[in-house]
């Protein structure tokens, strides 16, 4: 059965009926230990038929991207930052030799025949060299003048991070095919294709001879595209692809899967044994999440899935009999706090005594930040101090401060380094979760520099010192998700009163 019709760009998406097919994305912390995925995710115990009407579409290994483009965490140049500040230099060229020694590391820890690890090894020479000799020419063509360097950076970003979904889709499908698996490599990375599709156009050609009822996809998570996927979403793209594909294809289901189960909090800062498993949550919840840099999915991803009418879910890869987070655009739920979480942030502060009952320096603070691509995570404001926070490096932020600076100028305009940690959940009404954050961050020691909560009832963030990040989250999970649990059971509806000291009571297991 082919499903070339339910993809067809003529038909209007939502009038088509469900596939038999699930999209799942693996993400590249667990592509990592694909090795681990053969007996569970990938085949299992599964007979014949269940292998397939599934899509697999896959980051790239672990690391890769930050080596390829620049660390996501840490901002140190990869490739591309590097290429962008070279000049005459090849130091990118040393750091393209890094990559392919990664790559290989990494295929060489999930193959085992000696013929897959060859193919796999002429796979990243073929990509590595093309990319090299694309870059050496670019700069030889550059160095003449006629030519900007700045007009090509952001192809050169797009065909750099195809390298490493390529990679991974290239090593998984020959990893799979030889365990019997009918895989196929769906590479969407516009590798030599001289034309320009548009992203839905660039998913029907790959799918467009595929019949998923006896074909397993592997799909590389980067599709290269007229509109430019890094362009319009960066990092985390390999969401976009995924959710554009469910969409597209009308999947049944799309899963995401994760190192761990989607939790209370990072296991890796609270601990395995401390953090519950989210059974079922909305996306509002998820939103708020993605905007912590959680990642539960990518916020544009969330939003096609969430129009297509598709079900999400969040899974541990390594788990794969758990049925994991289902995110429900529809469901309302209990009063309790789902989970805490925190991003590094800084705050940039304008005060200027004259703004007082004066509009307009909100927009030109906006218009700075928006120029230098600085993301917004959150923002509280006076009668004289407009506070954002932030998620950029200082050098950005540095860049925004001047212009608000020359376009303000008696404001007096502060950039600080902080810590924003959330408590989320779904209806937190009546749950007295600042006061009970307060209490326990002042129980644990750590300062509160700043509280908002905005009268949704969605989320409680409080800014606290960088350095304190983890302690805070520890502290928070503690009272209003551990001890909580303990007081007993949540209340679906209605919530209790505002402010009523029995409402931690109210909480219940996310267990
Ligand atoms: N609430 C949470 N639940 C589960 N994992 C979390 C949570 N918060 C942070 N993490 C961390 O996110 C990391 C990356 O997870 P994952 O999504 O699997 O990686 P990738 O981005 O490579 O797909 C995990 O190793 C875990 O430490
Ligand atoms: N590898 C890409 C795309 C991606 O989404 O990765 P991950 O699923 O590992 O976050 C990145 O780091 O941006």
């Amino acid at each position: 059965m082919t499903r070339h019709d339910q993809i067809s760009p003529s038909a209007a998406q939502n009038d088509r009926p469900a596939g038999l097919h699930t999209v799942e994305k693996i993400g590249g912390t667990s592509m990592s230990r694909s090795d681990e995925l053969l007996g569970g995710l990938f085949i299992g115990d599964r007979e014949e038929e269940a292998l397939y009407n599934r899509v697999f579409v896959v980051s790239a290994y672990g690391g890769i991207t930050d080596l390829l483009l620049e660390a996501k965490k840490s901002g140190a140049p990869g490739v591309y930052a590097l290429f962008a500040n070279a000049d005459h230099d090849h130091g990118w060229s040393e750091a393209l030799n890094v990559v392919a020694r990664a790559m290989s590391e990494a295929h060489n820890k999930v193959l085992e025949e000696s013929a897959d690890i060859r193919a796999a090894e002429d796979f990243v020479r073929e990509r590595i060299e093309g990319a090299r000799s694309c870059l050496i020419d670019l700069q030889r063509l550059c160095s003449y003048g006629h030519f900007q360097l700045d007009e090509h950076m952001m192809t050169i970003r797009e065909l750099l991070s195809g390298l490493g979904e390529a990679h991974s889709a290239f090593v998984t499908a020959t990893l799979l095919r030889r365990h019997g698996v009918n895989a196929r490599f769906v590479d969407l990375t516009g590798w030599r294709d001289e034309s320009q599709p548009d992203l839905d156009e660039r998913l029907d050609r790959g799918f467009e001879d595929i019949d998923l009822a006896r074909e397993l996809p592997i799909v590389t998570g980067y599709a290269q595209c007229r509109e430019g996927l890094m362009r319009e979403f960066d990092r985390g793209y390999s969401e976009v692809t995924f959710s554009r594909l469910a969409a597209r294809t009308r999947a049944r289901e799309a899963i995401v899967h994760k190192e761990f189960h989607l939790s209370s909090a990072d296991p890796k800062v609270v601990g395995a044994e401390a953090v519950r498993k989210l059974g079922l949550t909305n996306y509002d919840v998820a939103d708020q999440l993605s905007n912590l840099g959680m990642e539960a999915i990518h916020p544009s991803a969330a939003k096609t899935l969430r129009q297509a009418g598709i079900p999400l879910r969040v899974t541990n890869a390594f788990e794969p009999s758990d049925p994991g987070t289902l995110i429900d655009a529809e469901y309302g739920g209990a009063t309790r706090v789902e989970m805490v979480t925190g991003l590094p942030v800084l705050s940039l502060e304008v005060f200027e005594q004259d703004m007082v009952g004066v509009k307009g320096y909100d927009a030109r603070i906006l218009e700075a930040l928006t120029r230098h691509k600085v993301r917004i995570v959150s923002k509280s404001s006076n009668a004289n101090t407009v506070t954002h926070y932030v998620d950029a490096s200082l050098k950005l932020v540095k860049r925004a401060q001047s212009d608000i600076a020359a376009s303000c100028p008696s404001a007096r305009v502060r950039a600080r380094k902080m810590a924003l940690v959330s408590a989320i959940g779904r209806n937190l009404e009546g749950l007295s979760v600042a006061r009970r954050s307060l209490q326990a961050l002042e129980a644990a020691k750590v300062p509160v520099l700043a509280l908002q909560d905005n009268g949704r009832a969605v989320d409680v963030q409080l800014l606290v010192p960088a350095e304190r990040q983890d302690d805070a989250i520890r502290a928070l999970h503690h009272e209003l998700i551990e001890r909580a649990e303990a007081e007993g059971p949540a209340a679906d509806a209605p919530a209790p009163e505002a402010g009523s000291v029995a409402a931690p009571a109210t909480l219940r297991s996310v267990a």
